[in-house]
């Protein structure tokens, strides 16, 4: 299982491939997944928004984590795998489960579309806390509607079984509010503002454009770890273009459409309702495929 201190670097949310008429392509998966373990990433994320977690049923992420597990072998690179929905019970039920297929933790989000209240979901994220399974807070109001109270994320991190929060809020306020109450490992989960968070105290990010030029997220979390800012920045404002590209429309359709020309996946399906990259945005990411 997964410990606060592990919980830094750059974790990888992969993509659920799917052949041409929709269905799980396993063999993609394999293939790419082998691909990421070439890089020394400190995590990979099963199941999460990039996987297109709405779209996929809990037994096709069985199948993710096994096949990861197995490409893993004797590596020790730790699988979080999301579980988190808007129904306490189905997330604990899922939590469980996660642990029980070898899950080293949960990404669990702020429970989405019926808008609880923060006290509804500080008791959501207590009942996901105890589990067993440790669990990593998801913030992320672009896509729950939600927006917490720095004062809630605080008694969320305070909850035993949570190891630490993926900070997708938008900006550096959740950050800078929690301050060093943030006594929690912070994940950056918004690629712009990944070098931001760091400089402001985070451990390192889930980073959905780390899928591509891998090697730069690593280095520019490992220079930040170092208190080599400037090295950081530097690497980072490479990065900056890929990431506004890969963000001009859903994720995870133009990085789907860019592993797909790197014949790490045999296509760049995703599932309805996402659809696929428009032609103009197929242009401006041809240029990534030079590398
Ligand atoms: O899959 C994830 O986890 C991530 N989700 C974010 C999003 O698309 O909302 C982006 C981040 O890079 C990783």
């Amino acid at each position: 299982m997964l410990s606060q201190a592990e919980l830094k670097g750059i974790y990888v949310p992969v993509v659920t491939p799917f052949l041409p008429d929709g269905e799980l392509d396993l063999v993609s998966y394999e293939r790419y997944v082998k691909h990421l373990l070439e890089f020394e990433i400190d995590g990979l994320v099963v199941g999460g928004t990039t996987g297109e977690s709405p779209t996929i049923s809990w037994e096709e992420v069985v199948e993710l984590v096994s096949i990861t597990r197995d490409a893993l072998g004797a590596r020790s690179v730790p699988i979080v795998v999301g579980t988190g929905t808007n129904s306490t019970a189905d997330t604990v039920r899922r939590t469980e489960m996660a642990g029980r297929i070898g899950a080293d933790a949960a990404l669990v989000v702020t429970p989405y579309y019926s808008r609880p209240s923060e006290a509804g979901i500080l008791e959501h994220y207590r009942r996901a806390s105890r589990t067993g399974v440790p669990v990593i807070a998801y913030e992320i109001p672009s896509r729950t509607g939600i927006r917490l109270s720095a004062e809630t994320m605080r008694a969320i991190l305070e909850l035993d079984g949570v190891i630490g929060l993926k900070d997708s809020s938008g900006s550096l306020t959740l950050l800078q509010e929690l301050g060093s109450f943030a006594t929690k490992p912070v994940l950056c989960g918004d690629d712009a503002l990944l070098y931001d968070m760091l400089r402001l105290g985070a451990s390192g990010g889930i980073s959905a454009s780390a899928n591509v030029c891998t090697r730069n997220f690593i280095e520019v979390c490992r220079q930040a770890a170092a208190g080599n800012y400037p090295a950081a920045s530097r690497v980072f404002d490479g990065l900056r273009p890929l990431i506004d590209d890969l963000f001009r429309e859903p994720n995870p359709a133009p990085l789907k459409w860019l592993l797909a020309r790197q014949d790490l996946l045999a296509a760049d399906a995703v599932r309805l309702p996402m659809s696929q990259i428009t032609s103009a945005l197929q242009q401006r990411l041809s240029r990534y495929l030079v590398e």
